[in-house]
């Protein structure tokens, strides 16, 4: 049996709202593998962002544990917490959240400039991470002179310069054209696949999930199923 790079057991978040408190996410028990690309699929207010959040170490639970990568969040410090999203994930928005006034290049290389790593090596990595993802012409580009789709690519890359084994994607192609989100889906997938990466995919959007391994469907801050897609679906 392999180790899980991901596992929750009994996880919970409540939030206060004035006197009462609201139960976003009521005892989850999800154990995902490294390799592994997972959707995380339900109705609004289900709870997905909550847990998606709660993995990546920006939400700490209220009960329950949840593991990652070796590491327990609910018990680790700040310091802890700010240590393993640098070094252990990559984070892709559905607004890909890229700094306007940086080039292509630069955007890409924020995570290693934050990680201390000397400019000529990160603007190498940074040429190179683009180059893969097809916009070696973009290096110098700032977003706003980018289609959606360049854009979200180079949030792509970003996301996979600290070398992450974790890619935690929330609506990634929520923004994007339904063309333009396939071909982001097809390269999510193809990077899970080459890279050996694992991925953890919020999305409303059932033809996104399908390009998962598996499709975890919440309801009520809980997991109603779990469905196996298979590497060859999508
Ligand atoms: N910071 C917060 N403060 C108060 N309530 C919150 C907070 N974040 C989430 N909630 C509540 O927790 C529940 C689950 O929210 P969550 O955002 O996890 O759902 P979701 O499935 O991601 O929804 P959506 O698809 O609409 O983004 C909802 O009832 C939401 O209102």
């Amino acid at each position: 049996m392999t180790t899980a790079l991901i596992a929750t057991s009994a996880l919970a978040r409540s939030y206060a709202m004035g006197k009462t408190s609201v139960a976003a996410l009521r005892g989850v028990d999800l154990t995902v593998q490294p390799g592994e690309f997972v959707a995380l699929v339900g109705p609004s207010g289900s709870g997905k962002s909550t847990l998606l959040h709660l993995i990546g170490g920006l939400v700490r639970p209220s009960a329950g544990e949840v593991w990652v990568h070796g590491l327990e969040l609910g018990r680790s410090s700040d310091a802890e917490l700010v240590a393993y999203r640098r070094d252990t994930l990559g984070f892709i928005f559905q607004s890909f959240n890229l700094l306007p006034i940086k080039s292509a290049w630069e955007n890409v290389a924020v995570p290693l400039m934050l990680a201390g790593v000397p400019l000529a090596t990160r603007k190498a990595r940074a040429l190179t991470l683009l180059e893969q993802l097809g916009l070696a012409a973009r290096a110098d580009h700032r977003p706003a002179e980018l289609s959606g789709g360049e854009q979200q690519r180079v949030a792509i890359a970003r996301s996979l310069a600290n070398r992450p084994r974790l890619l935690l994607a929330d609506e990634p192609t929520g923004n994007l054209d339904s063309r333009t989100g396939k071909e982001i889906m097809n390269l999510l997938q193809r990077l899970v696949r080459d890279e050996g990466l694992t991925m953890l995919l919020v999305t409303h959007d059932m033809g996104v999930a399908s390009f998962a391994d598996r499709i975890v469907h919440l309801r009520d801050g809980m997991i109603e199923r779990i469905e196996a897609v298979g590497r060859d679906g999508g």
